[in-house]
């Protein structure tokens, strides 16, 4: 499969309060292709519980499940993980999980840790932060012209990821973004069904082009 389009990521504040299924539904219906979820607790339990009824949701939509930081509970699952620089290394977890799984890695603006996670049997890489992130505002700031330079050079997705909007967006797929990570401009939302009408939105911009 060919990964382009949206890739929504959980939040644990914007999606309490039980939100978290509905509003996962809710983008994935609205065309999200990878759903990562990102949950920073050590509340065991409620993360396999919670990663188990997305597996759920992400078959049921034809979408792909990443855990964010824990190979172990993506092995566990039988489903995807998004490394950060300090979570692991990309490959133990490819040895983990198998050939077959998307292993993804945080590459924040560096073409080198790309060319390491490339090495190492990513699946895809990570850049950002592109725009000012509401949810990670320390995050390092990366230029767009990385993402051309990112993908004439390696032959893998490349991620946009860091204050993404449907409004910013069409940049980043435009300097070859083929997946834009969102999180709040996708879940800081009233209603699901905002969070599928903003889903769709995002999508329709890979329709475009
Ligand atoms: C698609 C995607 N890209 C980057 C990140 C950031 O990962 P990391 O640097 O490990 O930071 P945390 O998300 O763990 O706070 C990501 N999660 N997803
Ligand atoms: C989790 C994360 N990682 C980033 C990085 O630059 O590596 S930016 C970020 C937060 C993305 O959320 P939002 O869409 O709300 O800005
Ligand atoms: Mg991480």
């Amino acid at each position: 499969m060919k990964l382009r389009g949206l890739y929504a990521i959980t939040d644990s504040q914007l999606l309490a309060d039980g939100r978290l299924l509905p509003y996962v539904e809710a983008a994935l219906k609205g065309g999200a292709r990878l759903l990562q979820y990102r949950d920073k607790s050590s509340d065991e339990s409620r993360r396999l519980r919670e990663a188990e009824s997305l597996r759920e949701l992400c078959e049921r939509h034809g979408a792909q499940l990443i855990i964010n930081d824990d190979a172990e509970l993506a092995a566990r699952l039988g489903v995807g993980v998004h490394l950060g620089q300090t979570d692991g290394s990309i490959s133990a977890a490819r040895a983990l999980l198998g050939r077959n799984a998307l292993v993804g890695g945080t590459c924040h603006a560096s073409l080198d840790l790309a060319a390491q996670a490339v090495q190492e049997g990513a699946s895809y890489i990570a850049f950002g932060r592109f725009f000012n992130s509401q949810t990670k505002p320390g995050a390092p700031a990366a230029t767009v012209e990385l993402l051309e330079q990112a993908s004439a050079r390696f032959n893998l997705p490349v991620v946009a990821i860091g204050g993404v909007t449907v409004e910013n967006a069409p940049e980043l797929i435009g300097r070859g973004a083929d997946l834009i990570a969102v999180i709040h401009a996708l879940f800081a939302a009233d209603s699901a069904a905002e969070v599928e009408r903003r889903a769709h939105a995002f999508s329709a911009l890979f329709q475009a082009d």
